[in-house]
C-alpha cells in the first residue's frame, strides 16, 4: 500500500516547502487540480525537478484529448496522470495508448460516477493501471465519504490496482486500510495537519502496517 500526499491548496514554492517536511513518509506527490488551474504543468516539472526520486502524479482530471493530455503531462514530468472514468472509452483508450508509449501510468478517477460496479469493470477492461474512489471537496462538504465506494471497486476490479481519495484522516484511516486499496491519497489530512511531519509518518505507519 502506498501513500499519495496531494497537494491542491498551495503555490510551488510552498508545495515544495511542504513536500520537503514530509519527503520520507511519501511515495507519490500529487500536484492537485487547482494547481494545475493556477499555474499549468509547470507546477509538476518544478515538483519532479525538486524531488526526483519521488513520483509526480498530475491530477489533469482528463475527459477528452486523452493521448495529447498525458503526452503533455509526460513531457512536463509526470510519472502518472489522471484520466476521468466518466470520459468516454476512446478518450480512456487514447490515454492508456500514449501513457504505454511514455512508460507513465494512468490513474482514473471515478469521481461522480453513477454505477460504479459496472463502469470499474469496463475501465479495467481498458488496461488502466490504478481505479480511484473519489469523494470530491463538494460531496465531502455533503457529508459523504468514499469507504463504502471502495468496496465496491474492490469486488469488480481484477488487473489494476485500486486507489481510494476523498477526506482521508488520521481518525478515518483504520477504516481505509481495512479494505486494502495499493493507493491511499491524503490531501487535506496532511497538508492541514499543525505537525505535518508527525501525521504523515503516523499514517506511513498504519500503511505499511496493514
Ligand atoms: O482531487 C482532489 C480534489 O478533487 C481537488 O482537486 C483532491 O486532491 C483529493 O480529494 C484529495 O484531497 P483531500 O480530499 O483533501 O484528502
Amino acid at each position: 500500500m502506498k501513500l499519495q500526499l496531494a497537494l491542491d491548496l498551495v503555490n510551488i514554492p510552498d508545495g515544495i516547502t511542504l513536500v520537503k517536511e514530509v519527503e520520507p513518509y511519501v511515495d507519490i506527490v500529487e500536484i492537485g487540480t487547482p494547481i494545475v488551474i493556477n499555474e499549468g504543468l509547470h507546477a509538476v516539472k518544478a515538483m519532479k525537478e525538486a524531488f526526483p526520486h519521488l513520483e509526480v502524479l498530475a491530477d489533469l482530471k482528463i475527459m477528452d484529448a486523452g493521448g495529447y493530455e498525458i503526452m503533455k503531462a509526460a513531457e512536463a514530468g509526470a510519472d502518472l496522470v489522471t484520466v476521468l472514468g466518466a470520459a468516454n472509452d476512446m478518450t480512456i483508450k487514447g490515454a492508456v495508448e500514449e501513457a504505454k508509449k511514455q512508460n507513465k501510468k494512468i490513474l482514473v478517477d471515478m469521481i461522480n460516477v453513477a454505477d460504479l460496479e459496472k463502469r470499474a469493470r469496463e475501465v479495467d477492461a481498458l488496461g488502466v493501471d490504478y481505479i480511484c474512489v473519489h469523494t470530491g471537496y463538494d460531496q465531502q462538504a455533503a457529508g459523504e465519504n468514499p469507504f463504502e465506494d471502495l468496496q465496491t471497486i474492490k469486488r469488480a476490479v481484477t488487473h489494476a490496482k485500486t486507489a481510494i481519495a476523498g477526506g482521508i484522516k488520521l481518525e478515518t484511516l483504520s477504516e481505509v486500510i481495512k479494505a486494502n486499496p495499493d493507493l491511499v491519497i491524503v490531501g487535506g489530512g496532511i497538508t492541514g495537519a499543525a505537525d505535518k511531519a508527525a501525521v504523515a509518518s503516523e499514517i506511513q505507519r498504519l500503511i505499511k502496517q496493514g
